[in-house]
């Protein structure tokens, strides 16, 4: 017998935003960013951990963007859909080339380029250890990737979302506009909806609140918290029921 730390989870959902897949260029996705967060998930993904990623897509189109130029927001939503295959497509590539097997699933039906989202067969990739990336969010316009984060977590039955974002956790107000704001360790779902703490949408607290799925936003920049959070460590912030 090993001594060796288990992970505290077998089963997580990670949420990946489009921007974090930019690393400090303007858009697109920046190739040594993408890599290095691969081999985060890789890590944990050999420790026995099944992981399932959604990922964003914000930047290469945001549906609110197009929807405030003009035009119609539906299908400005839409091609933010089409934006996270894309997405999905290179971080794909990235875990393959990294030794991981990746399987994207869509939630719009675009078979030519990926297999379609059917919940079944996810649970198999799963507990094959190969590392499920879902794309195109919920599938429905008006709704965003942290909520597809909220509804893929809960379909799997994940223990836990992990929420990867550019800061350490909930702060008491946006930290990028307010120098003073301190972060919490925990809040209760109730308390982060409201005090409308802008991390995430009000729709996918909700899902998470009601199927009692708790959600724990750290630092994607931070080296290392993606597998301290695994192994149940204090790091960023527990969104709790
Ligand atoms: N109370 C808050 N605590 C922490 N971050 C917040 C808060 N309110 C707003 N934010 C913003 O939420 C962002 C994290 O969400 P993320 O999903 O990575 O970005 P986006 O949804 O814009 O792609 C942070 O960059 C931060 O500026
Ligand atoms: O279920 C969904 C998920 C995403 N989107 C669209 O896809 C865009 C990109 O997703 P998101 O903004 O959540 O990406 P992130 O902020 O994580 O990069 C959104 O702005 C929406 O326009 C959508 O319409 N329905």
């Amino acid at each position: 017998m090993s001594d060796t730390p288990r992970p505290a989870l077998k089963r997580i959902l990670l949420k990946l935003s489009g921007e974090a897949l930019m690393g400090d260029d303007a858009f697109g996705i920046n190739q040594a960013t993408i890599v290095r967060m691969v081999q985060e998930v890789a890590e944990v993904s050999r420790l026995g951990v099944q992981v399932a990623v959604v990922i964003g897509g914000g930047n290469i189109f945001r549906g609110v963007a197009g929807g405030a130029v003009g035009m119609d927001r539906a299908t400005a939503d839409y091609m933010g859909m089409l934006a996270t295959v894309m997405n999905a497509l290179a971080l794909a590539d990235a875990m393959d080339k990294q030794g991981l097997t990746a399987r994207v699933m869509s939630a719009i039906a675009i078979e030519q380029v990926v297999e379609p989202y059917v919940r079944p067969k996810a649970l198999q990739y799963l507990e094959e250890g190969k590392v499920v990336v879902f794309a195109a969010g919920t599938g429905n316009p008006f709704f965003t990737t942290d909520t597809a984060a909220a509804l893929r977590g809960a379909e799997i039955g994940a223990e836990l979302v992990l929420k990867a974002t550019k800061v350490d956790g909930v702060y008491t107000a946006d930290p990028h506009k307010d120098p003073t704001a301190t972060r919490y360790s925990r809040i209760s779902f109730d308390d982060a909806m409201s005090q409308n703490l802008g991390i995430m949408d009000a729709t996918a607290f909700a899902l998470c609140r009601d199927q009692k799925l708790p959600i724990r936003v750290f630092s994607i920049v931070k080296h290392g918290a993606l597998k301290r959070v695994v192994m149940g460590e204090d790091e960023g912030t527990l969104v709790h029921a």
